[in-house]
């Protein structure tokens, strides 16, 4: 059983440290960003790979510190990814988040995680995150390919629509909800 429960966060309400920038650094960094570009989040890293630093450019909201990671990197930060080669530095992340309160991620060390990353359908309004509870990030990756190409391009226009007549309905909050279940029912092919 998979016992992870997903939430969907806002990423410019909240302020994120990302530490490294190597290639996985920039592959974690890529998921954030294609979700909200205006994204609040400090970069710390020792070195950074020169299509990391070019890929930067285009975020001037964003803090890049290329040097160590020092523990007040963590003073104001509500999420913290490492993706570092240096275990001692991902061990000591781990303590530091924990002593801080703070959720933290290290790419590609379960062990060391409060939460992973999903693997994220993306359809206009619509989001689906795919997790396999961290057995296999291959086959959510294919999944995602497979929900991409099943789901069409109009489910976007259908939420508007729906919100549109959401906004619409009078009445109290039992009858909207019935309303909306009898418009749905056909569309989604069974009754609730
Ligand atoms: C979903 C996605 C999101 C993202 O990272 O953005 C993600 N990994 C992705 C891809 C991917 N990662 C890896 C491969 C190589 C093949 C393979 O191993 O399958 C591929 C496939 C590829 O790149 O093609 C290597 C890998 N990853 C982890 C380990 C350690 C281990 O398994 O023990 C190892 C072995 C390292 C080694 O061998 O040294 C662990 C984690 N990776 C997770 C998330 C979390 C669990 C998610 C879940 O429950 O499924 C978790 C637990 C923690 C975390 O990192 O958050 C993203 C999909 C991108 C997309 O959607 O396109
Ligand atoms: N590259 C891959 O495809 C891959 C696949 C699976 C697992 N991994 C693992 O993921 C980790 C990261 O991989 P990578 O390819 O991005 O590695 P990398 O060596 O390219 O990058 C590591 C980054 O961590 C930074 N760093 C190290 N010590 C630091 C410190 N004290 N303060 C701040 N930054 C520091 C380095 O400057 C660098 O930017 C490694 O542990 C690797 O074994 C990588």
């Amino acid at each position: 059983m998979n016992q992870l429960f997903p939430i969907f966060i806002k990423l410019n309400q909240i302020h994120t440290l990302l530490v490294g920038g190597g290639k996985v650094a920039l592959e974690k960094f890529e998921a954030l960003a294609s979700n909200d570009n205006a994204l609040n989040l400090t970069i710390v890293a020792k070195e950074i790979i020169p299509e990391f630093a070019q890929l930067l450019k285009e975020y001037p909201q964003i803090d890049l510190y290329v040097r160590p990671f020092a523990s007040e990197d963590m003073i104001n930060k509500q999420l913290v990814i490492a993706a570092t080669n240096n275990m001692e530095l991902n061990e000591q992340l781990r303590n530091l988040t924990r002593q801080n309160n703070i959720l933290f991620n290290a790419a590609d060390k379960p062990e060391l995680c409060d939460f992973y990353l999903g693997s994220i359908v993306k359809k206009g309004n619509l989001k689906i995150a795919i997790s396999t509870n961290g057995k296999s990030p291959t086959i959510a990756k294919r999944l995602k390919e497979l929900l991409n190409d099943l789901l069409p391009e109009e489910i976007d226009e259908t939420l508007s629509l729906m919100s549109t007549y959401r906004d619409q309905l009078k009445g109290d909050f039992e009858f909207k909800v019935k309303k909306l279940n009898e418009h749905t029912k056909d569309i989604l092919g069974h009754e609730r």
